[in-house]
């Protein structure tokens, strides 16, 4: 029998001799998440960070099995720039894959750029133009789930995540105001320990939501803070307090690079 307040599963950590082959796998799962998303309720909904993780997605790019008019993509952390600066995780994610799939426009939700010019008006202040940013950014999210689902925060189908080397998450920094944030879907920050400092960010509760969160992580680069998510979730780095509510799963993919530091018990990649 289930109860209803089970605890989070434990993370599946699945690890990849080389880049090539997580990359393989990790579009092999997207597509699952998709499938089990459509056949449930004829739409997927996926939130996609910014970094590394949009090129490491590109094995989607002219796979049969995708169904890109279902989605709906949201970005779970945008910088406060207009759509085309090269900070931008939009213009990064449609220079990857949008630009080379059939996914329709109106899928795509990115941040209400005409609100950018208030950031540098001497009309408003920052924190009032950023709030206004991520109050809009919310609307879009209200307008996808709310109706839809009613539920007091909005069920992705999968967050596509990456894993900072300080250990952040989306804009989720070490040490933060933000990771106590409990009511906002979408919050703003305006002291981004890495440039630019101005962003928005999924919150906790809407991360902690998700039916599916996959983390992704390539590189040695990122073996000891990896090590440091995945064995000492006691230090609360950001990454570490991603823990979706039962039934959610968290899934890592990295590669043994990133991986070589990691006590944490390895899974066998399976569908
Ligand atoms: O600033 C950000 O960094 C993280 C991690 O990026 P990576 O290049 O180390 O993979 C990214 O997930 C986030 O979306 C982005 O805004």
């Amino acid at each position: 029998m289930t109860s209803l307040h089970q605890p989070p599963a434990p993370a599946i950590l699945n690890t990849f001799a080389e880049p090539a082959e997580l990359e393989e796998a990790l579009a092999q799962f997207v597509v699952r998440a998709q499938r089990d998303a459509i056949d449930k309720k004829g739409r997927f909904t996926l939130a996609i960070s910014g970094g590394s993780l949009p090129k490491q997605l590109g094995r989607l790019v002219g796979n049969p099995n995708v169904k890109w008019d279902k989605w709906q993509v949201f970005y779970a952390d945008e910088r406060a720039v207009p759509l085309d600066h090269p900070d931008s995780n939009h213009r990064l994610c449609t220079d990857e894959l949008w630009s080379k799939v059939p996914l329709p426009f109106s899928h795509i939700h990115a941040i209400d750029a005409d609100l950018l010019p208030q950031l540098s008006t001497p009309d408003k202040s920052t924190d009032d133009a950023l709030d206004e940013l991520a109050d809009a950014y919310e609307s879009q999210l209200i307008a996808e789930f709310a109706q839809k689902d009613s539920a007091r925060f909005p069920v992705f189908d999968l967050l596509l995540l990456g894993l900072g080397p300080d250990g952040h998450t989306c804009s989720l920094f070490p040490g933060h105001a933000l990771l106590a944030e409990e009511d906002r879907w979408v919050a703003w920050i305006k002291d981004s320990p890495k440039p630019p400092a101005a962003r928005i960010t999924f919150t906790f509760p809407v991360i902690n939501h998700a039916a599916r969160v996959a983390f992704v992580a390539a590189g040695a680069s990122k073996a000891d803070t990896l090590a440091a998510v995945l064995d000492h979730p006691e230090d609360g780095l950001p990454a570490s307090r991603v823990r979706p509510a039962h039934p959610g799963q968290v899934f890592w993919f990295v590669d043994e690079a990133a991986a070589q530091k990691v006590q944490y018990p390895r899974s066998e990649f399976k569908l």
